[in-house]
């Protein structure tokens, strides 16, 4: 891996007191590790609430860690001044945008900020923003403030990109053409750090994904090593049937060492177990059983189920 971008070392953040705790801080980040690369897209998978996007405002420099260290392009970002900021591009997950300003106009002024902007036309044009161009920011929708504010991101021409959650309140053709940005701008050697709690989002476009859960990263690798991860194979096994009543089901785990529950009354679901050789032996049980499958496929594990797992795992120990 190229020398990383964004360096994060056990992060921690505390907020509080909270009252409702009775005046104690709540410890939000308690461990936060990730790296990112030029020309790379790097993910911060998470629920809500994980702390996505604490540890994004700590890498930005608008929030001060209370541990662990935090490095952009080399320098500490709470304490670096605006030549690193004119480095960095950031969109917000409100999207951070004055309310009474007009887009266009806003674009112009922060294209004004630096020495050699993007074209705020071209960006406009791409990102459909002539549309609303002219329309206070308060008085457009979700999705139109998303675009103006990923547009604002690039204006710098960015070594660094921070995007949080940046598909969020797109409809498919915006979120497409922001995809398709990211990827060029990927191409062009940006370090792209994102966050997202969209497992969709996350396969398509990471080339490494750190999990977040509670404050932690509790994973981390490509897409490909994350579906591969655990003891569990790869593919994963799913079988649903409707049996009458009396029959030995459980027998089924045993059988495969997969996992049953009861879907409905009479109709269950048998899912994890891993092999073609199970599926074999479970015909043979449902043919003598005369039990009727509806549905009995391998698929490959998914990210999502990969979360999951760790999800559960790291909330267990
Ligand atoms: N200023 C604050 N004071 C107290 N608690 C806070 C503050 N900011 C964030 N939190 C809490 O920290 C936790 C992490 O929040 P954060 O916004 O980082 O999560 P996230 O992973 O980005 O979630 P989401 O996907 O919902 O955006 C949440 O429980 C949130 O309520």
């Amino acid at each position: 891996m190229l020398q990383p971008s964004v360096l994060v070392r056990d992060l921690r953040k505390d907020f509080g007191p909270v009252p409702s705790l009775d005046g104690r801080m709540v410890k939000v980040l308690r461990g936060v590790n990730f790296q990112a690369a030029p020309g790379e897209v790097t993910t911060l998978l998470g629920s809500n609430g994980a702390g996505k996007s604490t540890t994004l405002s700590c890498a930005q420099g608008l929030l001060k860690p209370d541990g662990g260290d935090v490095t952009v392009l080399g320098q500490q970002p709470y304490r670096a001044g605006s030549a690193l900021r004119s480095r960095v591009g950031v969109m917000l997950q409100d999207g951070g945008l004055p309310p009474s300003a007009r887009p266009l106009a806003l674009l112009n002024l922060v294209a004004r900020m630096y020495q050699h902007p993007a074209s705020v036309d071209e960006l406009a044009d791409r990102l459909g923003i002539h549309a609303f161009a002219h329309t206070n920011i308060r008085r457009l929708s979700g999705g139109q403030k998303q675009r103006v504010a990923f547009a604002a991101a690039l204006l710098g021409k960015p070594e660094v990109l921070f995007l949080d959650e940046p598909s969020a309140g797109l409809d498919p053709q915006s979120r497409q053409i922001v995809f398709d940005m990211i990827q060029e701008q990927r191409a062009l050697g940006t370090c792209i750090v994102l966050t997202t709690h969209l497992m969709d989002d996350a396969e398509k476009l990471s080339d490494r994904v750190f999990i977040i859960d509670r404050g932690q990263t509790v994973a981390e690798g490509t897409v490909a090593q994350l579906t591969s991860w655990s003891a569990d194979a790869s593919e994963s096994g799913e079988l649903s049937f409707e049996a009458r009543p009396g029959l030995p089901v459980e027998e089924l785990t045993t059988l495969s060492g997969g996992v049953l529950s009861e879907a409905a009354p009479g109709n269950y679901r048998l899912s994890k177990f891993a092999s073609p050789a199970d599926m074999v032996a479970l015909s043979q049980w449902l043919d003598a059983s005369q039990a009727m499958p509806t549905t009995m496929a391998m698929r490959k594990r998914t990210l999502e189920d990969v979360f999951l797992e760790i999800a559960e795992k790291s909330r267990d120990e």
